[in-house]
């Protein structure tokens, strides 16, 4: 095969005669020939396609053709039947013609023969087109050109919207959706007047009458009477791509213009807006989808104007951004088991080293499991629960809620972006409710793999105990450094617990990702907006936990540890706060997943994990349009 294709690759395209395109194909028989003998799949197939006689008929018609405009033959004489008419007055006024000059002036004057001849002319003149009548030298300035548009209705919306000009009654095409019927047609436009539909004048209408009538015929044609517009607005056709940070839904917003040509989604959804002409409503499709046609969906200065009103699905509530993560007020959390062991600072302080080495292994080959001393998840626990807002030093122009970067922008401009082998890993931030399984997961994942990830070291002002050792369980700081650290915004994540300070720094993070491992880390929602940006490229999953039924039969032998309790049994109230908790986390925070794993059966969440981890680094995935060019603004 490869012989052939090179043949057509060499031989110019005007050599291809005879012996050309036929050549070819009789080559490429041969080759398919030799590949049915090796009984290749498909080849017997495309064997007999390439022998079938039309095929090779096709080819001699297109060779012909190739041939005649090579060729390009031009008529000998322009008017050869006033040649004929003159030649059979001379043959006729001859004195005593020949058998020959007679035999001559029959032919000449057949019917067949004289039709021949006046075809060849109107050849020869090039003379086909259809006679026009004559442009009348002065038209009326009054008098417009209307067009007959025809479209064929296949119960597919027709994909424009109309509007009727309430002083003089006109009714006018308002937009046209791009990839619907009436932008496939190319023949109605926006600004087109309408002046009649299936002959039904619509002057005067109400734009719903209009509609009627549309509809009146799902399928079949529609015969529209049109005035098209002169001057063509220039269409904003744009390739930009953007995540939702907020939910939208056509049919609840009162201000649409049409709200059947609305489109609804949800944060997190990716949306390739295809046309930004109209300031306040753009065009768009929801991604990843096939449908053809996009939708209306509000601007982002428009959702912006819009977004304290009602018609979200979702109200705004500023307040709410952090205070509704608080479900379980500090009171619940005091309540005592007597069915558990209760540990009192001291106590549970001392008990730390002990629980940790049997709880979790955090020396595996000798390399340390950073993150997982129960104090830095405790003082994340904290942050949880507390009716606080739990990010005063940022609130309100950095807070990763939905509100207030709604706030600021409700559509977040995206790229495709695919790391580069030679570029550093992207972090992985786990986030989900207290006790779901996020630092299981972490850990067995560094554990099974320590040469691929790593975790972060964490900082804290408490006192190192006897066996610990800077920069193994911690980094020991004073709290004059960890707060110069905070004001210099090197945390991505810190906070109190016990009246001493935790948190994770930027810089051990980036350690863990110099040192070309995958950095693992667990975070709190108010971290997000921290890990999102240009230099971490922080793919973030969502570990949610499964229908109740599960969790219970899943969790049945394993314990948590709570402020108050080492390794207790779960309690239905425990599965009843994880799930209210994900619920609220998700409905806020949802737009910045990459990714959601349901902890159900651990192996199998183990799975998907790596297999998400992997797809991070590996495949093309939709990040800030920021993160790849640092001076795009939001659009
Ligand atoms: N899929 C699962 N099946 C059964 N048990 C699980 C599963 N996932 C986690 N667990 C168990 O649930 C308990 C809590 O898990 P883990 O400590 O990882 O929670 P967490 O999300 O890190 O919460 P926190 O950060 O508040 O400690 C542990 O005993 C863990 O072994």
């Amino acid at each position: 095969m490869k012989q052939a294709v090179e043949a057509q690759v060499l031989i110019p395209h005007c050599q291809l005669g005879e012996a050309g395109l036929r050549q070819i194909l009789t080559d490429v028989i041969e080759e398919v020939r030799k590949s049915v003998s090796q009984d290749l799949d498909g080849a017997e197939i495309l064997h007999s396609l390439l022998n079938a006689s039309w095929l090779h008929s096709l080819l001699k018609v297109y060779e012909c053709l190739g041939q005649y405009l090579r060729d390009s033959p031009a008529p000998f004489l322009d008017f050869a039947s006033g040649l004929t008419f003159q030649l059979l007055i001379d043959i006729r006024s001859l004195p005593g013609s020949s058998e020959e000059a007679r035999e001559l002036y029959r032919l000449l004057r057949k019917p067949h023969m004289q039709a021949l001849l006046f075809a060849h002319d109107t050849v020869a003149h090039r003379d086909y087109g259809p006679v026009l009548p004559p442009m009348p030298e002065e038209l009326p300035d009054d008098e417009e050109a209307t067009r007959t548009v025809c479209l064929v209705k296949n119960k597919q919306p027709l994909g424009a919207t109309i509007k009727r000009n309430e002083s003089t009654g006109e009714i006018f095409i308002a937009r046209v959706i791009h990839g619907g019927l009436a932008d496939r047609s190319g023949l109605l436009h926006t600004g087109d007047r309408v002046l009649e539909v299936n002959g039904f004048p619509v002057d005067g209408m109400e734009p719903e009458q209009v509609i009627q009538v549309v509809q009146a015929r799902s399928q079949g044609t529609i015969i529209f009477r049109v005035i098209p517009m002169t001057e063509r607005p220039v269409h904003n056709k744009t390739m930009l791509y953007v995540r939702a940070l907020v939910d939208y839904s056509p049919q609840q917003d009162p201000y649409i213009p049409c709200a059947d040509a609305g489109m609804s989604f949800q944060k997190g959804n990716v949306l390739e807006i295809v046309d930004q002409t109209d300031a306040l409503w753009w065009q768009a499709r929801k991604l990843p989808d096939h449908a053809a046609c996009a939708g209306l969906i509000p601007s982002n200065n428009l959702l912006k104007r819009k977004q304290k009103e009602l018609w979200w699905s979702q109200p705004y509530q500023p307040q709410a951004c952090f205070q509704t993560l608080s479900t379980v007020e500090e009171e619940d959390m005091m309540a005592i088991d007597e069915n558990c062991v209760e540990a009192d600072e001291e106590a549970f302080e001392s008990e730390e080293f002990r629980d940790e080495d049997d709880d979790f292994s955090t020396n595996t080959k000798g390399i340390y499991l950073a993150g997982f001393r129960r104090s830095m998840r405790l003082f994340r626990r904290r942050s949880h629960n507390t009716s606080q807002p739990t990010c005063p030093t940022r609130c309100p122009s950095s807070c990763p809620s939905s509100c207030h970067s709604a706030l600021c922008s409700p559509y977040e401009e995206v790229v495709r972006y695919q790391r580069h082998t030679q570029d550093t890993q992207r972090l992985i931030a786990l986030l989900g409710p207290p006790n779901v399984g996020v630092n299981e997961l972490r850990r067995r994942l560094i554990e099974t793999n320590p040469d691929i990830f790593q975790g972060a070291l964490p900082h804290t002002t408490r006192a190192p105990k006897e066996y610990e050792e800077s920069g193994r369980e911690y980094v020991f700081t004073s709290r004059e450094i960890f707060n110069n650290m905070v004001q210099n915004n090197r945390f991505l994540e810190h906070g109190e617990y016990k009246g001493n300070l935790y948190g994770t720094s930027y810089d051990s993070v980036k350690e863990v990702l110099k040192g070309g491992k995958i950095c693992l880390i667990d975070i709190e929602p108010n971290a997000i907006h921290a890990v999102r940006n240009h230099e971490l490229k922080a793919y973030i999953i969502y570990v949610k936990p499964p229908p109740l039924e599960r969790l219970q039969e899943t969790r049945q032998d394993s314990c948590i540890t709570t402020n108050y309790y080492i390794n207790r049994p779960f309690k239905s109230e425990d599965f009843q706060e994880m799930e209210e908790l994900s619920e609220k986390i998700e409905s806020h925070f949802r737009q910045f997943f990459d990714h959601v794993i349901v902890n159900d059966k651990l192996q199998d969440s183990l799975d998907q994990l790596m297999s998400a981890v992997r797809k991070a680094q590996n495949q093309p995935q939709w990040v800030p349009a920021r993160w790849i060019r640092p001076t795009t603004t939001e659009p």
